[in-house]
C-alpha cells in the first residue's frame, strides 16, 4: 500500500494542521511476556511502524508525537528513524504510567496553533487511512470529539464480578443496538483535548477520579460532546496474542492486493 507523498496540509504560519498523538508507552502485558507491545513485529515491523504509517497516510496529519515507554524514547526514535520516517515530522517524548498520562505528555509536545489533535493508539496497528480522514472530517465539522466504532457482534451483560474463575451474577443486558466497539484514531479540538487533561491532572492530587480507558471519556466526564463515525474492522487493537495472528493475516492479505 503505497504511502502518498502529497504535502501536508499546513496552517498559515506553516505550522502542522492537525497534529496526532500515539501513546506508545505500555507494556503489553496481555500480549505475553517480551518487549513492549508497541515494539513487538507485525509482518517484521513494529506495531508502532505500522501505527505512524498509517496516520502519515493521511494529508491532514503534519505531525506524530510517540509517547515511547520511558527510558526508551532514544531507541523508539532511532526505530522510527529506521523505517523510513524520517523524513516525517514525527517526535518522540517519554510516556507515563498510564495511557491518560502518556496522552497528556505528548499532548504537551504538540505546538499551541495547532487545532485538531488525534489520538491513536500504537496498538492498531492497521487502521485504514479512510477512518483517520473520517475522524478528521467530523472535527473540522464541528465536532468537539469523535471516535471511530463498529457495532458489536456479541452479546454483552454487565455483571458483579468476582474472582477469575467465580461464576459472576449477571446483572442486565444492554440493548446491543445502542452500544458501539470504540477504537482510534480519536479525533479532538485541541482546545478541548488540553483542557480535560489538566483537569483530570488537578484532580488526580486530590484523590481524583481513575484514569479514563479512551480519551473522549475525559470528555464525557467533564460534561462535552462526543459523537460516533463509522470505525472498520481492521482497525482492531493488538491485545491479546491471537490478535497478532488475525493481525498478520490481514497485512498478509493487504500485501497480496497490493502485490507486495
Ligand atoms: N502507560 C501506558 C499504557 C498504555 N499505553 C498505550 O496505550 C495503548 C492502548 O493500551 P493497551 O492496549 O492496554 O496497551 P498496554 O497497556 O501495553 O497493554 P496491557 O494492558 O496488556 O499491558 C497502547 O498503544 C499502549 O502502548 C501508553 O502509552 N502508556
Ligand atoms: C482507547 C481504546 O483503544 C478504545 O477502545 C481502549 O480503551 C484502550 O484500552 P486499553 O486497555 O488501554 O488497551
Amino acid at each position: 500500500m503505497a504511502i502518498p507523498t502529497s504535502p501536508k496540509e499546513r496552517n498559515l504560519n506553516g505550522s502542522a494542521a492537525v497534529a496526532a498523538v500515539v501513546p506508545a508507552a505500555g507494556r503489553g502485558e496481555r500480549l505475553g511476556p517480551g518487549a513492549p507491545k508497541a515494539l513487538r513485529e507485525l509482518g517484521g515491523v513494529p506495531l508502532l511502524v505500522h501505527a505512524v504509517r498509517a496516520l502519515t497516510r493521511s494529508r491532514a496529519v503534519g505531525l506524530v508525537v510517540v509517547a515511547a515507554p520511558p527510558g526508551g524514547v532514544a531507541e523508539v526514535a532511532a526505530l522510527l528513524d529506521g523505517h523510513g520516517l524520517a523524513g516525517k515530522d514525527v517526535r518522540v517524548v517519554p510516556g507515563g504510567a498510564t495511557r491518560q498520562e502518556s496522552v497528556r505528555l505528548g499532548l504537551a509536545a504538540i505546538p499551541a496553533d495547532v487545532g485538531t489533535v488525534l489520538v491513536h493508539d500504537a496498538a492498531r496497528p492497521l487502521v485504514p487511512v479512510e477512518v483517520v480522514d473520517a475522524v478528521v472530517a467530523a472535527v473540522r465539522a464541528g465536532a468537539e470529539a469523535v471516535v471511530p466504532a463498529v457495532p458489536l457482534a456479541d452479546t454483552v451483560k454487565r455483571v458483579e464480578p468476582r474472582e477469575p474463575g467465580t461464576p459472576e451474577p449477571v446483572l442486565d443486558t444492554p440493548d446491543r443496538a445502542v452500544l458501539r466497539a470504540v477504537q482510534t484514531p480519536q479525533g479532538f479540538r485541541r482546545s478541548a483535548l488540553h483542557d480535560v487533561h489538566e483537569r483530570a491532572l488537578a484532580e488526580e492530587s486530590a484523590g481524583g477520579l481513575p484514569p479514563v480507558t479512551d480519551d473522549a471519556g475525559l470528555i464525557e466526564r467533564f460534561g462535552g460532546r462526543v459523537v460516533v463515525v463509522p470505525g472498520h474492522e481492521e482497525a482492531f487493537k493488538v491485545t491479546r496474542p491471537l490478535d497478532l495472528v488475525l493481525a498478520e493475516a490481514v497485512l498478509a492479505r493487504r500485501r497480496a492486493s497490493d502485490g507486495f
